[in-house]
């Protein structure tokens, strides 16, 4: 009998679907933060569909993020990831993964606003350098001091990560674990706008 009560009470991934409604659920925050690797177990404890939008826009122009930047430059990048954030915006709901300077576009930050409920994975240097060090796919960190290229990105675009509606601790500790504190917070914050 207590087994049945038990099972019946909504899962963290339930109460939160619930909570965000037609809502998208959107990761920000900086390269190596965990948006893509947190982003899909997130959806998967949600049963929502999950889309990264680096993964989307390499889908769409059929090239890789690093090809797009050498033959087009970041100002085409970033013209894309705002079309495809706007189009994933206008329904719900999901989990979108974003690409670590979406947040950071004006442009692209009102319609995560309108469209989302918006999640910074906020970590330190060192976990986001143990984590970007092991590839070379981020076109921004082809520099001669790539460890003070995203210290410099922290500087500059930290204090706007700030806005994001929900921020987690991304750090030294297990993925399943990460996603669970998003679910948390999730739940909390939506908690806390519908009390008077
Ligand atoms: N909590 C974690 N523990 C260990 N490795 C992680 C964790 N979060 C992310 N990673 C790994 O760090 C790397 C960067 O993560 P990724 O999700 O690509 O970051 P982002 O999309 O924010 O740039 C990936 O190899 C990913 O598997
Ligand atoms: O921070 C950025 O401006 C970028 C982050 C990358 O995504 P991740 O944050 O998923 O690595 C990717 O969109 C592109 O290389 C530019
Ligand atoms: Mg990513």
């Amino acid at each position: 009998m207590t087994d049945t009560i038990f099972n019946l009470a909504p899962s963290p991934g339930e109460r939160a679907k619930a909570a965000l409604g037609r809502r998208n659920l959107v990761l920000v925050g900086l390269m190596g933060a965990g948006k893509s690797a947190i982003g899909r177990l997130v959806a998967q404890q949600l049963g929502l569909p999950f889309i990264d939008t680096d993964t989307e826009i390499e889908r769409v122009s059929r090239m890789t993020i690093s090809e797009l930047f050498a033959a087009y430059g970041e100002e085409e990048f970033r013209a894309l990831e705002t079309r495809v954030i706007k189009r994933l915006m206008r329904s719900g709901p999901r989990v979108v993964s974003t690409g670590g300077g979406a947040f950071i576009n004006e442009k692209t930050r009102k319609q995560i606003e309108r469209g989302g409920l918006s999640v910074w994975l906020n970590a330190d240097l060192d976990v986001l350098w143990d984590r970007v060090n092991k590839r070379d796919h981020r076109p921004l960190l082809k520099t001669e001091n790539p460890k003070q290229t995203l210290k410099d990105l922290m500087d500059k675009r930290y204090p706007i990560y700030a806005l994001a509606d929900i921020t987690v601790q991304s750090r030294d500790e297990r993925k399943e674990v990460i996603a669970g504190e998003v679910l948390t917070a999730v739940i909390d914050h939506i908690g806390k706008d519908k009390r008077p």
